[in-house]
């Protein structure tokens, strides 16, 4: 698997072009150039400056050069070769560790060079016996990894390109061996279609692709990769490849070097939280079938970032496809995995497509050497296809297995992930229902006349009826307890299934290629077109989460002041009533200022607008701060005689006493909203989540308006300080110290480096 730029997705980028994922797939085949060389002690320094090199010595070579030499294939490997496409501009700039004619595994002869993908090269071979097969040489120590692939050696499917077996070279390297299918791929075709394939070749391509997978599951295997790349056209069957490896080699070892995993238009969200069930396989196919009809994938962006925040947290517009395709990819798209069906028949149920499957035998062992088992599937309905070649032999045949020398893979595949628990249905709903359809199938098997049966539904209407006296209350009273408690759960739930921003990135982080580092401005656009396309529905429940996170910050900052200010002394109605208020107006101005936030994080904005909105908001809680001082019976002018000579005062806010109006209460807090920039506060984006500059900048400038316009204080700073503590603690954050290039977002921390210019400005500088 390789990543592809997202720009770059219908085609493979030029090696020597701009695309950083792409130079680092040509960074690790020169890695694993010089890697095979110092682990071969055989190429001599000779042979490394040699341009002729030799047959045995593993040597990198140019695919131009490679396509030049490529051997006349012959007999029965001509027609196959001939069909093979030419090799086009990002092939022939490909290159090779072996060239044509390079027998690193005994028996089995190199021809060409088919592609490189991120696992290592892929090489059209023939054995001494004339077969084809297609040779993936693996390019890292996967021992480890490598347990468990038997299973898949094992497996038969005609829509499965066969694994034959996992092989050793004489430097120790890993090879697979594998059925040889010369068709295009699915990306190729698809890249001639732009617009997608006629529905009944689409339809084709799908049913067959789900057939394959079904046969994966079955056997308790989960793709992991599926996406048209991997998808072959073996003259008419469609054939999924790669399935072997992705389940075994995690990105954990795929990410060490320069090297990436998978292309993210096909990723499910929840692989994020690390979850693998069968759920990821289905959401790429329900990607895979918009693709085939429109041509286009359903979430696209300018970044890999980009996509799988879409992934993560946006609708796709299915208004291009018509129905029952769309109820289809909707529900494999569902974001929350237990939403999604639940097996491959599932899926295809809606669409009138069956998955027979057409297995010679599950995981049976593989046929002795040199014979080549007729193809026996038993396909029925729309699979009833057996592919024949033209001499009318079949030629799906699966089960051809090449010599073995040494075969390594050894344990079984780890459990298949269930579902998320957790968001599966209500335990009590589950049990009633449970309930209900136990009674219908006793009903339903109740051996008695209908008459008898109808007598029986009367004396239960009946029975009900009078009983309504005490059944009514009690189902109220249930009722007034279960609809709280489902609310409160699918909202707890809901919440909890809302990927993080911080997740996106830990998602792109491990799949993306460390070499290339984004700035933070890069970064930060990445995001926010992330936070762009968030859906209504994600914003609402993180508002929800934001402003219980709000509320508890300031009772528990009230509570925090009131222990601190009420340790000596009395402790009355009086006395509580100052931290009561700070309490209801650090909730007054928290709440709406996180709804602002909300609207405001899909731009960078520094605008006149938000100052006004922020100005009229900062108007409504200075009148609250006003009208719950009345209503506490609170001093307002408290310490204002002291301070401030009274004739100084706006006349128009302060009484001739210095006691403020509520005009003043008004003026004043819309100054403080206005004049900072709270929205910095509120931003996901924001450097840190809790800046203590930020919480010090509210304060004084809290100070400097009483200077002209004062209010009681110290409530005032302590209003100024605690809302500011209250909104950042509340509001969303992604934690820049998980973005892409740690090193990069630290030298724009320290300000040195390409980001100084950011470092410097992009601090919670308030004012
Ligand atoms: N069994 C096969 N028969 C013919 N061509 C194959 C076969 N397997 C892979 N190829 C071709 O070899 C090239 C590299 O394949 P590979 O599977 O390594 O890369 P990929 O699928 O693009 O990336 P990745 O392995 O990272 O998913 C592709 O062009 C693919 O079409």
């Amino acid at each position: 698997m390789k990543l592809l730029c997202p720009k770059n997705r219908r085609s493979n980028p030029n090696p020597s072009g701009s695309c950083p994922i792409m130079s680092a797939v040509i960074d690790t085949i020169k890695t694993s150039t010089e890697e095979a060389r110092s682990k071969a002690g055989q190429a001599s320094a000779s042979d490394q400056e040699s341009s002729v090199p030799s047959a045995r010595s593993p040597m990198a070579i140019d695919r131009n050069r490679l396509a030049e030499t490529t051997p006349t294939p012959v007999g029965a490997n001509a027609s196959r070769d001939a069909a093979l496409p030419p090799a086009g501009d990002n092939q022939a700039n490909m290159r090779f560790l072996y060239e044509p004619g390079s027998t690193p595994l005994p028996r089995y002869t190199i021809r060409r060079g088919l592609g490189v993908g991120g696992f290592g090269e892929v090489y059209f071979a023939v054995s001494e016996a004339g077969k084809e097969v297609a040779l993936k040489r693996i390019q890292r120590n996967l021992d480890v990894e490598l347990r468990g692939v038997s299973q898949c050696l094992n497996l038969k499917h005609a829509n499965l390109v066969a694994l034959y077996d996992i092989c050793r070279d004489e430097n120790d390297g890993a090879w697979v061996v594998m059925e040889y299918v010369a068709g295009k791929n699915l990306r190729q075709i698809l890249d001639e279609n732009p617009n997608g394939l006629p529905e009944g070749e689409a339809r084709r391509w799908f049913r067959e692709m789900c057939a394959g997978v079904d046969h994966l599951h079955s056997a308790g295997l989960v793709h992991r990769d599926l996406k048209p790349g991997n998808l072959f056209d073996d003259m008419g069957v469609v054939k999924v490849g790669d399935y072997g490896l992705s389940k075994f080699i995690s990105a954990s070892h795929r990410g060490g070097h320069t090297e990436s995993v998978g292309t993210f238009h096909y990723m499910a969200p929840e692989i994020g939280r690390g979850e693998y069930g069968r759920e990821i396989d289905i959401y790429a196919l329900g990607v895979i079938l918009f693709e085939l009809l429109t041509g286009r994938v359903p979430f696209d962006g300018e970044s890999c970032h980009e996509i799988i925040v879409k992934h993560l947290t946006a609708l796709p517009d299915l208004s291009s496809v018509s129905s029952p395709y769309r109820e289809v990819i909707d529900r494999a798209l569902q974001k929350d995995p237990a939403r999604r069906p639940s097996s491959i028949a599932e899926l295809l149920q809606p669409l009138g497509l069956t998955t027979a499957l057409p297995a010679v035998g599950q995981l049976s062992s593989s046929p002795p050497v040199g014979v080549d088992p007729v193809y026996t599937a038993t396909v029925t309905g729309d699979a009833a296809r057996t592919p024949r070649a033209k001499n009318g032999q079949p030629v799906g045949k699966q089960a051809d297995a090449p010599e073995i020398f040494v075969g390594r893979a050894v344990s079984p595949v780890g459990p298949v992930h269930e579902p998320n628990p957790t968001m599966q249905e209500e335990p009590i709903a589950r049990a009633v229902r449970h309930g209900f359809r136990q009674l219908g199938g006793w009903w339903d098997g109740l051996e008695r006349s209908p008459g008898a049966k109808t007598a029986l539904v009367i004396i239960g209407i009946i029975t009900l009826v009078f009983n309504t006296h005490w059944l009514v209350p009690m189902l109220w009273v249930l009722g007034f307890i279960y609809v709280p408690y489902y609310v409160v759960r699918n909202i707890v739930l809901h919440v909890r299934q809302q990927p993080t921003y911080a997740q996106a990135q830990r998602i792109a982080d491990s799949h993306a290629v460390p070499h290339h580092p984004i700035t933070r401005d890069a970064w930060r656009r990445q995001m926010r077109n992330g936070l762009r396309a968030k859906h209504t529905v994600t914003r609402v429940a993180e508002l929800g989460t934001s402003s219980i996170a709000a509320i508890l910050t300031c009772l528990f900052l009230a509570v925090a002041a009131g222990v601190i200010g009420l340790r000596r002394g009395p402790v009355g109605p009086a006395e509580l009533a100052p931290y009561g208020l700070l309490a209801a107006i650090g909730m007054i101005a928290t709440l709406p200022l996180l709804l602002l936030g909300k609207l405001w994080e899909r731009e960078e904005g520094e605008s006149l607008r938000r100052r006004i909105a922020l100005a009229g908001l900062g108007a409504g809680i200075g009148l609250a701060t006003f009208a719950i001082s009345q209503y506490l019976l609170l001093p307002v002018d408290a310490g204002l005689a002291r301070e401030i000579d009274s004739t100084d005062l706006p006349q128009a806010f302060y009484a001739d006493n210095g006691v403020p109006y509520g005009a003043a209460f008004v003026a004043h807090f819309a100054l403080l909203l206005a004049g900072l920039r709270w929205w910095k506060m509120v931003d996901p984006l924001r450097k840190r989540r809790l800046s203590l500059w930020s919480v010090a900048v509210a304060v004084v400038g809290e100070w400097l308006i009483h200077q002209v316009l004062p209010i009681p204080q110290p409530s005032g700073m302590m209003l100024a300080g605690g809302i500011a503590i209250a909104v950042q603690m509340s509001a969303p954050w992604v934690n820049p110290a998980l973005a892409k290039d740690k090193d990069v977002m630290n030298a724009g921390r320290r300000g040195v480096g390409p980001n100084r210019h950011e470092a410097a400005t992009a601090s919670e500088g308030m004012v």
